[in-house]
């Protein structure tokens, strides 16, 4: 059996870091003589649960790609680490989002499930998001090629199928079941209930035409495959949400010519010149489309936020860090939008960018 041992190093220095950022906790000699006994004798110790929460938070504090992290001390942390089958995380995941969502007034909410240990692997969900949009590629003959819905999600569509998915609707927007391994068992499939999932239908301020398009996204953003990790610890499965900024899906998921490639219909709709690129085409379909998106969501009443004030956010939350004493990491590539970079004020500074701990890592995929 494959386990995990757990840095002391590690542990000791987070241990040491909690105590020194929360006064109220007490002097850290007794909690540190405990975690490095544990850990000699069992490979691992166990966060208590104010360790977990601020833990999480920070990790957050530390993702030097968000630009949403001024609200970082607001983080809700459901702890359940006691949950180890595939079933019952899935039913916590449905249960996130329905907390999450909260009729729109979205909460930024993780859920932490069992880390992996001495005894093997935590659960695993291998959705890099709860709600994710099917990729379906067309068989072979004169559509080879093509991909009805994401094609960003069409290799966990195949993964689905193969494990006896079979399909919803056949169309651009069916949601993905929750794709879950627990233990040393084959992964299991868990449809994510309507009832669950919060939808935005896309309309646009100006043109009634676009409604038509049947163009839709969902409320809430749920990254469900990176790795907590807290004081040496890795908790594999502990998906977190918060909201999305417009452009991630105005300018990369419905505009990416990967992705649902919609800049070259919307040109046309719009009667633009796209012979063209001089006519600049593509960046006014591109503004027209985020345009729409904000417009819907607010509509809707579903919490939403534009690049220009996340941009400022942003900026405002560098200087409450500075002030508190601390680093502020960032990936500048990350953190300036996708459209409009230099119009907001993260693109005219540069950054440091220190791989801090706790913080949440990627892992390859375990399919594709
Ligand atoms: C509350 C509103 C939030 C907004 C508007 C926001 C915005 C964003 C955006 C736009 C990105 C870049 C995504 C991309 O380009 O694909 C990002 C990245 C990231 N965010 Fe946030 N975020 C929010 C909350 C959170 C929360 C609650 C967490 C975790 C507790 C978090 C952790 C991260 C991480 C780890 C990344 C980098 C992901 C990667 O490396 O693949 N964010 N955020
Ligand atoms: N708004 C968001 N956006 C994202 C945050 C982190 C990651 C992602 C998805 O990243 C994918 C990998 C690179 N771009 C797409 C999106 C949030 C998700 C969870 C909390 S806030």
């Amino acid at each position: 059996k494959k386990g995990f041992r757990v840095s002391e190093d590690e542990a000791l220095e987070f241990i040491r870091t909690f105590y020194a950022e929360n006064p109220e906790a007490g002097s850290p000699g007794e909690r540190l003589r405990e975690v490095r006994d544990d850990i000699r004798r069992t490979g691992t110790y166990r966060h208590t649960v104010p360790e977990l929460e601020y833990g999480a938070r920070v990790a957050w504090r530390n993702s030097s790609r968000c630009i949403g992290r001024l609200y970082w001390r607001s983080l809700r942390v459901r702890d359940r680490r006691d949950v180890t089958t595939a079933a019952e995380v899935a039913a916590e995941s449905v249960r996130h989002l329905r907390g999450a969502t909260n009729g729109g007034r979205i909460r930024p909410v993780m859920t932490v499930f069992a880390p992996d240990g001495p005894d093997g692997p935590g659960p695993r969900i291998w959705n890099d998001q709860l709600i994710r949009y099917a990729g379906y590629r067309v068989p072979s003959g004169e559509e080879a090629g093509e991909v009805i819905g994401d094609p960003a999600n069409a290799d966990l569509t195949e993964v689905a199928l193969a494990l006896g998915w079979t399909g919803g609707t056949g169309g651009p927007f069916d949601v993905l079941p929750l794709v879950i391994e627990a233990g040393h068992e084959p992964p299991e499939l868990f449809e994510v209930p309507r009832s669950a999932i919060r939808e935005v239908r896309l309309r646009h301020p100006d043109h009634p035409w676009f409604a038509e398009l049947g163009l839709r996204w969902h409320a809430v953003p749920a990254v469900s495959d990176m790795t907590l990790e807290i004081g040496g610890v890795g908790y594999p499965a502990a998906p977190f949400n918060g909201w999305y900024m417009g452009t991630e899906i105005g300018a990369r998921n419905l505009a990416d010519s990967g992705r649902y490639d919609l800049l070259p219909i919307l040109g046309g709709l719009l009667g633009l010149d796209t012979t063209s690129e001089a006519s600049l085409w593509r960046d006014r379909a591109m503004v027209e489309l985020n345009r729409a998106v904000l417009y819907s969501f607010a509509e809707d009443g579903v919490a939403i936020t534009d690049h220009h004030t996340e941009a400022r956010r942003f900026l405002a939350h560098m200087e409450k860090e500075e002030r508190a004493g601390r680093v502020c990491p960032a990936d500048w590539t990350w953190i300036v939008p996708p459209m409009s970079g230099s119009a907001t004020p993260v693109f005219h500074r540069l950054y440091d960018n220190p791989d801090l701990r706790p913080n949440f890592l990627r892992r390859e995929r375990p399919y594709g």
